[in-house]
């Protein structure tokens, strides 16, 4: 049976470098120049204390005060080219990150929309957020200089060692093995503070999740008393990142400390060799000087290849979860289709023993069979637990029949991209999303292909007519939080609105006018008729009242059809289960 609760990952998935290529591959010319810049920058960095050095020994030999003068102009012209360079390669770094991140959160976006219900049961919106937004600004800095830093830091400590070399072997040979152990220490502490920092980022995941959870049901949680167990899972997460945090922020201090102490150690080291060499006449005070300065630079390469190699994991890591993110699949396939209406208004709807299990090895829909024809109309009634709502998810083709077929216009749903099948079904259920947006976009669900006129017709159709009127800004008049508030009965007609825009050959409603009350369930009823008139429709519903208008009746029992047929039928049918239930609520047809 299929199980569309069960994660979907498949093999498909991209491996993290070639998800990452594929990025930095579209930013080829501005990485290039990126990494000339700070090639340039490398090179100057090595050039500038042996600059100094000359500048230090020529004033030492009293030189002719014009060519010190010289020197120093071309330090300060190398000092100034340094930072213009520097703030070029921020500048050029800045944007690289960003139009790579955003791209890729746009595309993870898209992915994520495109997935189906079941997806969205299984993970909650905080941690989506904290995957799309967090995991993906984690990369900023590996898709912008991260390889570019570690390659130009690399080349800086080379060149450290071979100016020094060349100026005394012995000093380049004490500063190689230094630099080599100085490098494996710290990348065994860098190492050390990733898995701390993994579940830092896991922590804080969880305590979005947890608050956008209890922040939707923020209605529910209020009445019911449940705000000191709220306040307590809040402080039991909180509590819990706390502990992350603070292990992950010991462990992540070790390395820069570290590295500083190295670096510290280095700086004594040259210059007691320095000294040395002066006082037995083996180098110049410039030349002392530049294994001093040598030795002070040696800190920042150090640190930034240490904290790029700890990105670098981290960035591994965030890199692993965005591709698992884009492996996720629908529990759907898309077929190789579109579907095609035959005709201008209602589609044939038909199933063919249809039946369908949540894959814990019970039916939910056994063996149902029926045939709708262009705008007839279809209730769907039965107790909880029936199989109505099922019946709903295979038509929006949330889930395939395990057995049997479903066919719109005679074309089976498995053979047509999923996305054709739910634009010819426009379904309302009782839960309406409002975005914080315009009326407009509202109604047009953000389509700005939609002419005002039709969106001004549909609110009229579904008897909103009056409602846009009282609006202070008509169509651009913000609804949703912070914005112009409405009813639930309001949102049900919006929701029908939204259904007219796209004209769909189905419409489903399913339980739509549950929560209105008696005055909202009429505006209601007057607006489905608009809606549904000459479309084919299917009306699940609990109260059997909602059959009056209904051309067929389908009684659905454990699953399983108990009554299928016309629905006056159904009516002069004394051992009817509907003809009883519709006498018992003295409904008059
Ligand atoms: N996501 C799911 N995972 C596992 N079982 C499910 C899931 N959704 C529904 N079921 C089960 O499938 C059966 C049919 O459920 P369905 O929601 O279709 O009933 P329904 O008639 O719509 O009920 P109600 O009127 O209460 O909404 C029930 O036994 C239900 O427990």
């Amino acid at each position: 049976m299929t199980t569309p609760t069960a994660p979907t990952a498949s093999a498909d998935r991209p491996p993290p470098p070639r998800l990452a290529l594929r990025y930095l591959a579209a930013r080829r010319g501005a990485l290039t120049a990126l990494g000339a810049l700070l090639l340039l920058s490398t090179a100057m960095a090595v050039v500038t204390p042996q600059l100094l050095r000359r500048f230090i020994d020529r004033a030492a030999e009293s030189a002719d005060t014009s060519s010190l003068a010289s020197l120093a102009a071309a330090f300060m012209a190398l000092a100034v080219l340094t930072e213009l360079l520097l703030v070029a390669g921020d500048v050029l770094a800045a944007r690289v990150a960003w139009s790579a991140t955003n791209e890729l959160r746009v595309d993870l976006t898209r992915h994520v929309l495109g997935l189906d219900l079941a997806f969205s049961e299984r993970h909650s919106g905080g941690e989506l957020i904290e995957r799309i937004d967090g995991d993906v600004g984690k990369l900023a800095n590996f898709f912008s200089r991260m390889f570019l830093l570690i390659v130009s830091n690399s080349l800086l400590l080379l060149g450290i060692g071979v100016a020094l070399a060349v100026q005394d072997w012995r000093v380049g040979l004490c500063y190689a093995p230094l630099v080599v152990g100085a490098v494996l220490l710290l990348r065994r502490l860098v190492g050390g503070a990733v898995p701390a920092s993994a579940e830092h980022r896991a922590a804080t995941a969880r305590l979005l999740g947890h608050l956008a959870e209890r922040l939707g049901g923020l209605e529910d949680i209020g009445p019911n008393g449940a705000r000191d167990h709220v306040r307590r899972g809040f402080w039991a997460h909180a509590a819990r990142l706390l502990t992350a945090a603070r292990g992950s922020a010991a462990l992540g201090v070790r390395w820069p400390a570290a590295a500083q102490g190295l670096a510290s150690f280095g700086l004594l080291l040259a210059v007691l060799v320095g000294a040395l060499l002066l006082v037995s006449g083996q180098t110049t005070v410039g030349g002392a000087y530049v294994f001093v300065a040598y030795a002070g630079m040696l800190q920042m390469p150090l640190l930034h290849i240490a904290h790029q190699v700890h990105d670098l994991e981290e960035a591994l890591a965030a890199l692993g979860r965005v591709g698992e993110l884009f492996a996720e699949r629908g529990a759907v396939p898309d077929g190789p289709g579109r579907l095609r209406r035959t005709a201008a208004r209602g589609m044939a709807v038909e199933l063919a023993e249809v039946s369908f299990g949540y894959g814990d090895g019970a039916f939910a829909l056994r063996g149902v069979s029926l045939r709708l024809a262009p705008g007839e109309r279809l209730a769907v009634l039965g107790r909880t637990g029936a199989g109505k709502s099922t019946l709903t998810k295979l038509l929006f083709r949330l889930a395939d029949p395990d057995a049997g077929r479903i066919l719109f216009d005679g074309q089976d749903l498995r053979g047509l991209s999923v996305d054709s099948v739910r634009r010819q079904v426009g379904l309302v259920t009782q839960e309406v999303w409002i975005f914080h947006a315009t009326v407009r976009e509202n109604v047009a669900v953000f389509d700005p292909g939609v002419p005002d006129e039709d969106i001004r017709r549909a609110l009229c159709e579904v008897g909103l007519g009056d409602w846009l009127e009282r609006l202070p800004h008509g169509l651009d008049t913000v609804l949703g939080s912070g914005g112009v508030g409405h009813s639930a009965g309001e949102a049900q007609l919006l929701a029908f609105a939204r259904v007219l825009i796209v004209d769909p050959g189905l419409v489903v409603l399913d339980e739509a006018s549950s929560r209105l009350d008696p005055a909202g369930r009429r505006a209601f009823r007057a607006a489905a008729e608009r809606l549904l008139a000459g479309r084919t429709a299917v009306v699940i519903a609990h109260q059997v009242e909602a059959a009056r208008t209904a051309d067929r009746i389908l009684v659905l029992r454990d699953g399983e059809v108990l009554e299928l047929g016309r629905r006056e039928a159904l009516l002069a049918d004394p051992g009817s289960e509907f003809g009883r239930r519709w006498r018992a609520a003295e409904v008059t047809a």
